[in-house]
């Protein structure tokens, strides 16, 4: 997309809290991105950096309180979907948003057959009457790899694999074809056969339907091989954003460089993890005013203690479009930027 062009999706300054009893948590601080048409944006970031708690706040599926959305928009073509009633939202979840969580047996319910669950969504927002929506479901089924689909869908979440339930959760979001399809940890739970063929078959209906993605992860294996364009968030803040192909060539910050190591290597048969980052990631009690990385960050000096630095392009771009990083410390020159 050249520079400049409609987003589908553009999220700009989100801040979150959560209203503890122990206090504010500060999990989301002002956080910005775009998803351009038909692309794959990874988000990466160890456990707890606010990776999932961004994605859910935008789509309202936070409980609040105690949570809270503190500042932000979320565009959605020209609509703030930060601003709408919860019954319109509902309406846009679902119909304009898909989503896909780790463990598909908490988000299926136990109690209903396959079938009602993929037809659910095709009443309620498509306005299509039970033949209708059993005929698309059964398409659906199709689409998603899922053998005999008719025989399937009067079965029960429980009859099915933890890799087969992830397809029908899959079917679910894709069901009224959304232009955006939030996917957090989709294969987390999966055994790594299992986990291949999911990320193949998205792959797969991204290609074939051309929807824009966000995919979630931990694993920046993952992300090398799918996405097109990654975040990187620590501390609830995104610190560094690239096309994937550079992030892994040239990658900034300390924390994605330190990321980038921690990819498993296979050694013979073993897989080892070659270096963990020490220390955890922060539990704000406030929004961040230094650097919340340099307690953990070889590069740290005075500055990164004092103020929490903004995000910088590389080159003449845009922050967000192109490569940038939010670091005191430049890692091209080896030094403290000037
Ligand atoms: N209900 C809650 N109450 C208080 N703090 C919360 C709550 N839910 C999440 N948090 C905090 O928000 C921060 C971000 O959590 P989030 O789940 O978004 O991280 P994540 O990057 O998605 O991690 P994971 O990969 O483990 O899901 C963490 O510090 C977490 O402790």
């Amino acid at each position: 997309m050249p520079d400049g062009a409609k987003p589908v999706l553009d999220v700009r300054g989100l801040q979150t809290v959560f209203r503890t009893r122990g206090g504010d948590v500060h999990a989301v601080n002002s956080v910005s991105f775009h998803l351009e048409p038909g692309e794959l944006l990874g988000v990466v970031g160890e456990s707890g950096s606010g990776k999932s708690v961004t994605m859910m706040s935008l789509i309202g599926l936070l409980p609040m309180p105690p949570a809270e959305v503190r500042e932000g928009e979320v565009l959605l073509g020209d609509m703030d979907i930060l601003k709408i009633s919860p019954a319109q939202l509902r309406d846009v979840r679902g119909r304009r948003i898909g989503f896909v969580f780790q463990d598909p047996m908490t988000s299926l319910n136990p109690v209903y057959n396959i079938g009602n669950q993929v037809m659910e969504p095709l009443r309620r927002h498509m306005g299509m009457n039970k033949a209708q929506a059993y005929t698309r479901a059964v398409e659906l089924m199709e689409l998603v790899g899922i053998p005999d689909p008719e025989r399937r869908l009067k079965d029960y979440p429980h009859q099915f694999s933890g890799g087969m339930r992830q397809r029908v959760m899959i079917a679910i979001a894709l069901a009224c074809d959304p232009e955006v399809l939030i996917a957090d940890e989709p294969t987390t739970a999966l055994d790594v056969t299992i986990q291949a063929q999911i990320i193949e078959l998205v792959k797969e209906l991204r290609t074939k339907l051309g929807m824009a993605i966000v995919w979630i992860t931990h694993d920046l294996g993952v992300i090398a091989g799918i996405a097109d364009r990654v975040i990187v968030m620590y501390a609830g803040q995104v610190v560094e954003q690239a096309p994937v192909k550079e992030l892994f060539a040239n990658p900034q910050h300390p924390y994605t460089r330190a990321l980038l190591k921690t990819i498993p290597s296979v050694t013979g048969e073993r897989e080892t993890r070659l270096k963990v980052i020490e220390g955890q990631p922060p539990i704000l009690g406030a929004a961040p005013t230094a650097c919340p990385f340099a307690p953990r960050c070889g590069h740290a000096f005075d500055r990164c203690g004092a103020e929490n630095p903004i995000r910088r392009a590389l080159g003449a771009g845009r922050v967000g479009y192109g490569h940038d990083v939010a670091c005191h410390w430049d890692a091209s020159k080896g030094a403290a930027h000037a």
